[in-house]
């Protein structure tokens, strides 16, 4: 399959990675000039749980990319969105899905106004990946993968691309509602990420803390309110397992999130994309979510003291 990942970051990397080595005709992009320029000339440094490898992956810079492509792959930071789908825009031929795997509510929206929603699929992963510099990536632990039509249709299409997962080791399943699924993500991200961000430490840590059920249900239990309001199907005990599944070393327990990468690296975070779109989402309901808007304005501290300090 012929597929382009829209944001080689951590993850755009670590899936364009998967997805190549399985056999497929991959190509990168991104607008980070050192980052392209040194996958270029060196190859991209894949740290895995098996070794270190550096895989020949094709990368160009969005403005420099050609071609009709099966499925683009949008893996930017939800703030990118925009500008991603705009610098891919001349990429989108009649046959090409686009298909969001970011976290963060209103990516969907932005997409939408780019391609038709028969081919706008969605979904979320519990991979993880790090950014280590210009070219290199950390790749440790597993996940899956969970996507759907934006429609709700199957089609021939969509099993081609589960199956493109599949081979890629992605562990691709289908969403019954992907509303729901990008929900369950959503409310597992506004817990875990803020979490290890001001404990910052990983995910196993935060997850070995001896009250962390207790720290993690309230504010799951404010977002759960949220759901019903907007009613979206959203079950305590799923977003639970979810996440206690990946404080497992063997899942992202080893990794940092995105969240705490961003305010390490002096860059804004997507706290606007998750407990910040729950409080705006909430002051809509009057439903009160104090714990959510606390986190909100801790990380929107930190996160004016990294950027302004480091940028
Ligand atoms: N990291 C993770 O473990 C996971 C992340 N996600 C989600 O996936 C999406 C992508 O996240 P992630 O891969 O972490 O994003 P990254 O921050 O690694 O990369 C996103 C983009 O930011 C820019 N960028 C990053 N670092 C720098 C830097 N130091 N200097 C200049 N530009 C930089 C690059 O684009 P450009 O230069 O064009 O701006 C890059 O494509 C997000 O929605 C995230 O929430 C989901 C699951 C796990
Ligand atoms: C917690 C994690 C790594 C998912 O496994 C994630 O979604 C993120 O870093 O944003």
């Amino acid at each position: 399959m012929k597929i382009a990942i829209a944001g080689a970051g951590a993850m755009g990397s670590r899936f364009g990675y998967m997805l190549y080595e399985a056999g497929n005709e991959v190509l990168l992009m991104d607008g980070w000039p050192e980052h392209v320029k040194a996958i270029q000339e060196k190859g991209l440094h894949v740290v895995l749980d098996s070794g270190e490898v550096n895989s020949q992956i094709p990368i160009s810079l969005f403005s420099e990319s050609k071609g009709g492509f099966d499925l683009i792959i949008i893996f930017s930071k939800s703030m990118q969105t925009e500008q991603v789908m705009r610098s891919c825009r001349h990429l989108i031929n009649d046959y090409t899905y686009i298909l969001t795997l970011q976290n963060g509510l209103g990516n969907i929206e932005v997409i939408e106004k780019y391609v038709p929603k028969n081919r706008l699929l969605a979904g979320v992963t519990t991979y993880a990946a790090e950014l280590i510099g210009p070219g290199k990536i950390q790749a440790l632990g597993s996940g899956d993968t969970h996507m759907m039509s934006v429609d709700g249709n199957m089609s021939t299409d969509l099993i081609r691309i589960v199956d493109v997962f599949n081979d890629a080791n992605l562990n691709p399943k289908l969403s019954a509602d992907v509303f729901t699924s990008i929900w369950t993500k959503v409310a597992f991200n506004a817990a875990l990420n803020p979490l290890c961000t001001l404990a910052n430490n990983t995910v196993a840590f935060v997850g070995s803390y001896k009250n962390i059920k207790e720290v993690v249900s309230v504010i799951i239990d404010e977002i759960l309110l949220v759901a019903q309001a907007e009613k979206v199907r959203l079950d305590r005990d799923e977003v639970m397992d979810m996440i206690f599944s990946v404080f497992d070393p063997a899942m992202s327990g080893h990794h940092l999130p995105s969240m705490l990468q961003d305010i390490q690296n002096g860059r804004k975070t997507e706290i606007d994309y998750l407990n910040g779109a729950i409080v705006k989402k909430a002051e809509q309901y009057n439903i009160p979510v104090p714990n959510n808007r606390l986190i909100y304005h801790m990380i929107k501290m930190l996160e004016k003291t990294a950027v302004s300090t480091e940028v």
